[in-house]
């Protein structure tokens, strides 16, 4: 099922939770809908599930305008993060339930229902948990449960709002491989609400950056992360380095260090620009090599797993600068704190003033 969300606009009172949103979302695609506490996520959600009403705007299922349709018409699966399970039913029961429930002229033989129970619960590996209550089961079980029962109507959209987020890290990690696991294999449209922009990059096969209501980006985890169109899109999708500066003649500069910039900026002057870069995109060299280059003093030396994290502080300016190498590249540099090294940004991407407002 595809989904075009149209202009869609909504207001709390005087707050505006929504402004202008629009997205086309293909049939099959796994969607993150990623951004901060307050973003307008949960809304947009809601919105799409018929949960909420809009002010303005649209929502299409497949082309039909659906805007005004029931949501329990919709065939929308919904997950919330707190496990609504019914607690004083069993496992099998509570995946069972919503086939249950369907008017007597469309509700499957007792012998349908009990197969296709059964058939979700050993995809999502609780075969043996059956005839458990949901008090009995841990967190991570209880929301493989839920995705379950979510599946058991063969909804044509799974909507998941922080599914993951009461759990922890490694259970979380675990479960994010259940959903790209089951969405494959059901291949049901599936957009899910998260603030954790790691889960949005590893599961989904696109990301819709949200921000103050409105969208940032909208792209494959790829192009998000590699080129965010947008200041807040940088710093909000992993650790970044700042180069504050003024933008002319196609140069970057700031106290002693200058560097060239792309192309599309060569005409511009500005005296408060900003170039982004991301850790892994900062070369190290014991030697000054280049023009584009700003000496620092290395302060702190993380070795986690094969990475290697290097903190350094500019020798020129008051800042501090992050580097992530591989353990090869940094055993080959063979430095340790408190050394001199060059700091050679590999991709630098520069927002000028009017790039920061939203
Ligand atoms: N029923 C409501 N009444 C008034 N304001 C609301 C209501 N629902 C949401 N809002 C406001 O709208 C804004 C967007 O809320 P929303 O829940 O969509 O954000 P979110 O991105 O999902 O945030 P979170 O990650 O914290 O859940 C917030 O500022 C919120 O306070």
């Amino acid at each position: 099922m595809g989904i075009s969300v149209k202009n869609v606009s909504k207001a709390f009172g005087s707050f505006q939770a929504l402004q202008n949103i629009s997205v086309e979302i293909e049939s099959g695609e796994l969607i993150a809908l990623l951004g901060p506490s307050g973003s307008g996520k949960t809304s947009l959600l809601r919105i799409i599930a018929g949960l909420e009403s809009l002010d303005e705007g649209g929502i299409l299922f497949d082309g039909h305008n659906i805007t005004k349709v029931n949501p329990k018409e919709r065939n929308v699966g919904f997950v919330f993060q707190h496990y609504a399970l019914f607690r004083h039913m069993t496992v099998f029961d509570n995946v069972a339930y919503g086939l249950k429930v369907r008017p007597r002229k469309h509700r499957p033989s007792k012998e349908t229902i009990r197969q296709k129970v059964n058939e979700l619960l050993s995809l999502v590996k609780l075969e043996s948990f059956a005839d458990r209550y949901p008090s009995q089961l841990s967190g991570g079980q209880r929301q493989r449960v839920a995705l379950a029962r979510a599946l058991a109507v063969e909804p044509k959209v799974l909507l998941l709002d922080e599914p993951f987020g009461a759990l922890d890290a490694k259970v979380r990690k675990e479960l994010r491989r259940w959903l790209r696991k089951l969405h494959d294999e059901y291949h049901i449209t599936s957009i899910f609400v998260t603030h954790d922009q790691e889960e949005a990059l590893d599961v989904a096969d696109r990301i819709i950056v949200m921000n103050g209501g409105k969208i940032e980006q909208i792209g494959t985890p790829e192009e998000v992360y590699e080129k965010p169109a947008s200041p807040f899109v940088y710093d909000f999708l992993g650790n970044v380095n700042l180069f504050k500066g003024r933008l002319h003649n196609g140069m970057l500069t700031q106290g002693t260090f200058t560097m060239h910039v792309s192309d599309d900026l060569q005409g511009t002057t500005y005296d408060e620009a900003v170039g982004y870069v991301r850790p892994h995109d900062i070369v190290l060299e014991k030697e000054r090599s280049a023009v584009d280059t700003v000496a620092a003093t290395i302060t702190h030396i993380h070795l986690v797993g094969p990475n290697v994290q290097v903190e350094l502080r500019r020798q020129d300016e008051e800042e501090y600068l992050e580097a992530a190498l591989s353990k090869e590249q940094f055993l080959h540099l063979s430095v340790q704190k408190g050394d001199t090294v060059y700091v050679r940004p590999k991709q630098l991407k520069v927002f000028i003033p009017e790039d920061f407002s939203i």
